[in-house]
């Protein structure tokens, strides 16, 4: 047995004091044990097994329904290393903080040791966490996100060299909640939440936060970006790789489905939140997604919006603070079917659809398996991963941001990312809808300084002999009554044709001062229903509205001390291009 990994558990566990520790291997055995253990204890309800074979439905506390960034903290030695843009605590008062917390908290319980991959094993991407936990839902979803179990502990083998995961429901009082992440040790500690981004610590905790940090120093990227592959009527198959903030369409556009009109079109699913990305051996950026699983928003899936989706979730599946039905099936809003006369919410409490309130949380989730998705890659795991073409940024920008334009160069594309702007979503506790900068959608997620992040990104582009083009799209651009303007979801399939013909040299644009902008006439409009009207408003830069967002960025970029002057020329650059 792997010393390091035995002395760090009996420290946690001397810390933790549970009644007893059980390590997790990963068999389908344990999953049928734990799961009715969950379900006799209430942590767990089983659904119907005809109509949803191994399907569970959980519900977290009604004040536990989505990351906490306000409680996210980067522990780093020194301040200026977390950065502007993070929640800063100095490590070792974080450690004693979090120990009075973790103080006995698995008393009664049992403690979990998940050995987990991030990747695929035997992978050069590849990274192994161990994640020491108090709660059966976490061990079943990280079965479903992450390889887990002996294959882990095989990988690892004498190694002192994982992410050390400490994770406790304890007491769920969000006033003794803390993720906290010390990317200098390799640990991460998370106390007081049972919510999936806060304590399913291989996802957006050691993905993202801890691994940006070690790609900057091992000359890598971690990014919040779904991956996908387009195969054209020649067999032909191109990647992309997309960064958008949390809710605001990763999911989607990983698993779209073309419209009728382009006849031997095909998109492949290789991931849908987080790429792992190198400069591989011919030149090119290759990615991987470093997950098993999907944890996708459930609010809006339906047959029409992503029949992917929904295709992926009617097994083996665990839902949560969904709508429960009267015969153990699921529901929520902008599911496409009807909703049951009278079922429980999301709460636990009695809901018809005449009650005036949501049956489901705007950010109530699903966990499926990667290998349910009828549009799943056959590349998806792929040790080496797949090649980029394109680089896309997007949020929701209500005005603003066309609906797709192209950046002039790396450097360019760089400053595009940094300076984008997103509304804000359920998918984190805090206002929704409020405009705030999300640079490459990393805001929550990059585990060190973001001038730094900015400088990595920027240095990536000298040692990628042949760079990925970089995109932005917006497909929220909405009217003066508030509504949406372009279709969106399948829809969004033409914008990403005119990004691959773009990138092969061709596909019409304009040059704008804000990069490529297609022409009128540049995106494949063939079968869909939409005005002249709509295609330029959709296309339209507006000098006066771009203006005043450079004054937001310039804002935003002011709390940096560690802005690469390369950004700030981009920008100095934008506004004398604007001004004509
Ligand atoms: N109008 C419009 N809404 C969209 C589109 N794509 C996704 N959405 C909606 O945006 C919400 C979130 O979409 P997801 O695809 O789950 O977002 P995500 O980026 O994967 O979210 P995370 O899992 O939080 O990272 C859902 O309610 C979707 O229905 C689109 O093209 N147009
Ligand atoms: O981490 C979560 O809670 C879910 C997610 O993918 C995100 O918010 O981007
Ligand atoms: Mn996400």
């Amino acid at each position: 047995m792997n010393q390091a990994v035995l002395n760090w558990i009996d420290e946690m566990a001397k810390m933790t004091k549970p009644d007893r520790i059980v390590w997790i291997d990963g068999s389908e055995e344990e999953r049928q044990r734990l799961t009715a253990e969950a379900i006799s204890t209430g942590e767990l309800l089983e659904l119907n097994q005809e109509k949803l074979p191994g399907c569970v439905y959980h519900r977290t506390a009604e004040n536990d329904v989505a990351r906490v960034e306000h409680l996210t903290f980067i522990c780093t030695k020194k301040k200026e290393d977390a950065g502007p843009t993070n929640n800063w605590m100095d490590p070792e008062e974080a450690y004693k903080k979090l120990a009075g917390l973790f103080d006995g908290a698995m008393k009664g319980r049992t403690m979990y040791v998940i050995p987990y991959i991030m990747g695929v094993p035997g992978s050069p991407f590849s990274k192994v966490g161990i994640e020491l936990t108090d709660s059966i839902y976490v061990v079943l979803n990280m079965r479903i996100m992450t390889r887990m179990g002996k294959v882990a502990l095989d990988q690892l083998g004498e190694s002192a060299e994982f992410v050390k995961g400490l994770h406790s429901k304890a007491d769920l009082n969000p006033e003794r909640r803390f993720i906290c992440h010390f990317p200098q040790d390799n640990t991460i500690w998370s106390v007081g939440s049972g919510y999936g981004g806060n304590v399913l610590l291989g996802k957006k905790c050691f993905a993202l936060r801890i691994a940006s940090y070690m790609g900057q120093k091992e000359g890598w990227m971690a990014e919040h970006m779904l991956i996908l592959g387009i195969q054209d009527p020649q067999g032909n198959v191109s990647y992309v790789a997309a960064a958008f903030p949390s809710a605001c369409g990763k999911t989607n556009l990983a698993m779209m489905i073309p419209p009728e009109t382009f006849k031997g079109y095909k998109v492949w699913t290789v991931g849908d939140d987080i790429a792992w990305m190198r400069v591989g051996p011919d030149g090119r950026l290759w990615a991987i997604n470093p997950e098993a699983g999907f944890f996708g928003v459930a609010p809006g899936t339906s047959a029409k919006s992503n029949p992917n989706a929904l295709a992926t979730v009617q097994k083996d599946t665990i839902f949560t603070n969904v709508v429960l039905t009267p015969e153990g099936t699921v529901w929520w809003e902008g599911m496409g079917v009807e909703p049951p006369a009278e079922a429980l919410d999301w709460k636990g409490n009695p809901w018809t659809p005449d009650s005036g309130r949501v049956g489901a949380h705007p950010n109530s989730r699903f966990t499926a398996p990667a290998r349910n998705c009828p549009s799943i890659s056959p590349e998806w795991e792929n040790p080496q991963g797949v090649p980029i073409s394109a680089i896309i940024f997007g949020g929701r920008r209500a005005k603003v941001a066309p609906l797709v334009y192209q950046s002039f160069n790396w450097q360019h594309g760089v400053y595009v990312g940094a300076a984008m702007a997103s509304e804000t979503t359920s998918a984190a506790t805090g206002a929704v809808g409020v405009i705030r900068r999300d640079p490459m959608a990393m805001l929550p997620f990059c585990g060190y300084n973001m001038g730094d992040y900015f400088a990595h990104w920027l240095e990536m582009g000298q040692k990628i002999p042949n760079p990925p083009q970089i995109f932005h799209v917006n497909w929220f651009r909405t009217n003066e009554a508030g509504k949406f303007i372009w279709p969106g979801f399948g829809e969004n399939f033409r914008a990403i044709k005119w990004i691959l013909e773009r990138c092969a040299g061709q596909g019409k644009a304009e040059t704008t001062a804000i990069g490529y902008v297609p022409t009128e006439d540049a995106i494949d409009l063939t079968g869909l229903d939409i005005t002249k009207e709509t295609m330029h408003s959709l296309l339209e830069v507006d000098p006066e509205a771009w203006q005043n967002d450079i004054a937001n960025q310039k804002e935003f970029f002011t709390k940096f001390d560690r802005l690469p002057q390369a950004i700030e020329d981009e920008l100095v650059s934008l506004e004398k291009r604007l001004q004509g």
